[in-house]
């Protein structure tokens, strides 16, 4: 595993201890019974007018950017994005790396109920334990995120069994070919490839490119970080990408809407 993921899962690790009980699967399913079900975040990925998804990411901090937006609420930035054509959205809860929480994802997701047609929420964050995806699901989240790089595969199985449970989604994200076997050995249905190394934390869209075409047909394919341009997003559609994650650059933009447009329909 690379050093800064290293460091940053065992920062989660002393997080969380202090809160960590057992989650057990039945509890899950009683929570998802309990609260209205959120919307499908796989639908969402899937267009049927041939545009490219895009999820769009409230991301305040970064390790690699420093600070990115300290101006919108995260609510304000949902109605943004959402105003501007997302298709779904990534709401970073990691405090201590992305200056993100779970209030941000909990008011997103009351705030988009709200509306004639929710997008989904991905809870970005770096999960390890079933609380986190219980966490996710009570703030409404539709879907969690599996770092595979960062998990051993029995953690990957007890995460990918809690979201089923909970009616959740999972986005499973790799970074090369050995996590794309992995991942698909866990019936992965959504993958997407970090062009980020979380390494060095530099951007290459050529990991995308080379990994996305191994995808079997079924599975839907996103293509994360560094999209900037319809340059980017041309690469990730020409890989075969459904989808793209964008943060930092629609975080930044003046005009997220013709932004946003600019990418769907490169
Ligand atoms: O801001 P960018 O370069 O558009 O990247 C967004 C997203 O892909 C990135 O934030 C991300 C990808 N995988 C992660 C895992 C944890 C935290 C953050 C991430």
């Amino acid at each position: 595993m690379s050093d800064k993921l290293t460091e940053i899962m065992a920062h989660k690790q002393r997080e969380i201890a202090p809160r960590l009980r057992e989650v057990s699967p039945a509890e899950l399913r009683e929570l998802d019974a309990s609260l209205p079900r959120p919307p499908s975040f796989a639908e969402a990925l899937r267009r049927a007018d041939g545009q490219l998804a895009v999820i769009a990411e409230i991301k305040r901090r970064s390790p690699s950017a420093g600070a990115i937006a300290a101006g919108a609420s995260a609510p304000e930035q949902a109605r943004r994005y959402q105003a501007a054509g997302a298709s779904a959205l990534s709401v970073l809860t990691d405090s201590h790396y992305f200056g993100g929480s779970l209030d941000d994802l909990r008011e997103v997701t009351a705030l988009l109920a709200a509306t004639p047609a929710p997008l989904p929420c991905l809870r970005k964050d770096f999960m390890l334990h079933p609380l986190q995806v219980h966490e996710a699901r009570a703030a409404g989240a539709s879907a969690i995120l599996i770092i595979v790089r960062a998990l051993d595969d029995p953690t990957i199985s007890t995460l990918y069994a809690a979201a089923r449970a909970a009616g959740l989604d999972a986005l499973f994200e790799i970074h090369e070919e050995a996590e794309l076997a992995r991942a698909l050995a866990h019936g992965a249905q959504i993958i997407g490839v970090n062009n980020r190394d979380l390494a060095v934390f530099k951007t290459d869209l050529g990991f995308s490119e080379r990994l996305i075409p191994r995808f079997p047909k079924d599975v839907i394919a996103v293509s994360e970080s560094g999209i900037a341009a319809p340059a980017d997003a041309a690469r990730a559609r020409s890989a075969g990408a459904h989808a793209i994650l964008v943060g930092e650059a629609l975080m930044r933009a003046a005009d997220p809407r013709a932004l946003l447009q600019s990418l769907a329909t490169a």
